[in-house]
């Protein structure tokens, strides 16, 4: 079976007062730039590299403006290594920038959410994206599950 995303694994709910997830990126994986529903995020990287992306909030409010999103910083993660995002900080995209190793990294929502925005590049403009498991506790989620975009 061919996975085109990186897979989101669910390892501890936290008795619904976080997510602690792995998210585990094939060869060159990456997310889509997102935030984080208001929610803390912690990742820290388990194996392989990831560069972390950080934008900056579009201002394009009315739908017909597109406006190329402004990149802020881009940090090397190194195994161990945790970084911390939430929405007041920014927006992110997470890339594995190996060609050819997968990557692992942990992560830590505090309070865990179903739903995040995701945002193009190229226009600034959003849309609210579903965040869906490919395991929940080793256990495969069934297979017609809403399609995860971010
Ligand atoms: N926040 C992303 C992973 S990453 O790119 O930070 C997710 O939960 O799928
Ligand atoms: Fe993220």
């Amino acid at each position: 079976m061919v996975i085109n995303r990186y897979t989101r694994n669910l390892i501890d709910e936290g008795n619904g007062k976080f997510n602690l997830m792995l998210v585990c990126w094939g060869p060159s994986q990456s997310s889509t730039i997102h935030d984080h529903a208001d929610a803390h995020c912690f990742m820290k990287l388990l194996s392989g590299s990831l560069q972390e992306v950080k934008f900056e909030w579009p201002n394009t409010e009315q739908k017909e403006e597109e406006q190329e999103m402004v990149v802020r910083e881009r940090t090397g993660l190194k195994p161990n290594q945790v970084c911390y995002i939430n929405d007041s900080i920014g927006l992110h995209r997470v890339e594995n920038v190996s060609h050819s190793d997968g990557a692992v990294s942990m992560h830590l929502y505090c309070p865990p959410f179903s739903s995040c925005t995701v945002f193009d590049q190229r226009t600034g403009h959003r849309m609210t994206c579903p965040v869906t498991f490919w395991t929940k506790f080793g256990q495969k989620v069934d297979p017609k599950r809403p399609k995860a975009c971010c």
